[in-house]
């Protein structure tokens, strides 16, 4: 029985598209007045001169690390706060977040991108404010999303039993990783973003289709 459900965001419940597309270059672009503006940001201590340099190769690298993520949140915010930018979600996911709400289901989230990006993307939709869904947000702070360790420390904050929390992923990668710690998998092999599906996870090409899989409310 499934109690609690951690979602990634790309690829999961957000077309990649999007975020390659318009999020990243969108930051990108920006880069440059952001370090003229704010030289002396704390995320910027970790980041190798040439700050500029590193950071952009780094975005195109597309690195998970903590300081960039943080540096591209900051930016996004003014996208979204000017209207700029509204966070894409797949249209399946909404409803099937309310349906598992209502029933009394824990949601999470758990994405590289930072808690902040994270609560701007689902707070900016073309549905609304999604952020009172989710009961705790977690970013590469808590460790890196092909780490077993990270879903460990995620099962522990939240409580529960973590073969009773299930992790959703487009990433095979992470999958097993959370699966190593104990929780429950499902792959979303999203047509639009064309992933790889898995053997040894149990896939779906949407939420209706996670709901299906593991007898959660669905459609
Ligand atoms: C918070 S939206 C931006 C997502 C992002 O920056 C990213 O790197 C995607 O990571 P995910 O772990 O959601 O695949
Ligand atoms: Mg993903």
């Amino acid at each position: 029985m499934i109690h609690s459900i951690i979602t990634d965001i790309e690829g999961t419940t957000t077309p990649i598209s999007f975020v390659h597309r318009v999020l990243f270059p969108y930051a990108r672009e920006r880069l440059a007045g952001f370090l003229a503006q704010s030289p002396d940001h704390p995320a910027l201590a970790d980041v190798p001169a040439p700050k500029l340099e590193t950071l952009l190769g780094w975005i195109d690298r597309d690195e998970k690390i903590t300081s960039l993520k943080t540096i591209q949140g900051e930016i996004w915010k003014q996208g979204y706060e000017s209207g700029e930018l509204q966070g894409e979600i797949y249209p399946d996911v909404p409803p099937t977040l309310r349906r598992w709400a209502r029933a009394g289901i824990r949601l999470f989230v758990y994405s590289s991108g930072s808690v902040p990006a994270q609560k701007l993307l689902f707070g900016h939709t073309p549905e609304g404010d999604l952020t009172p869904l989710f009961q705790a947000y977690f970013d590469t702070r808590v460790g890196q999303k092909r780490d077993s360790s990270s879903y460990a420390a995620i099962a522990r904050a939240i409580g529960g039993t973590p073969k009773e929390t299930l992790f959703l992923s487009d990433v095979e990668a992470e999958l097993d990783a959370a699966a190593s710690a104990g929780l429950a998998t499902c792959q979303l092999v999203r047509p639009q973003d064309a992933p790889v599906p898995s053997k040894q996870h149990k896939t779906a090409s949407d939420f209706d289709g996670v709901a299906k899989a593991f007898g959660l409310p669905g459609a």
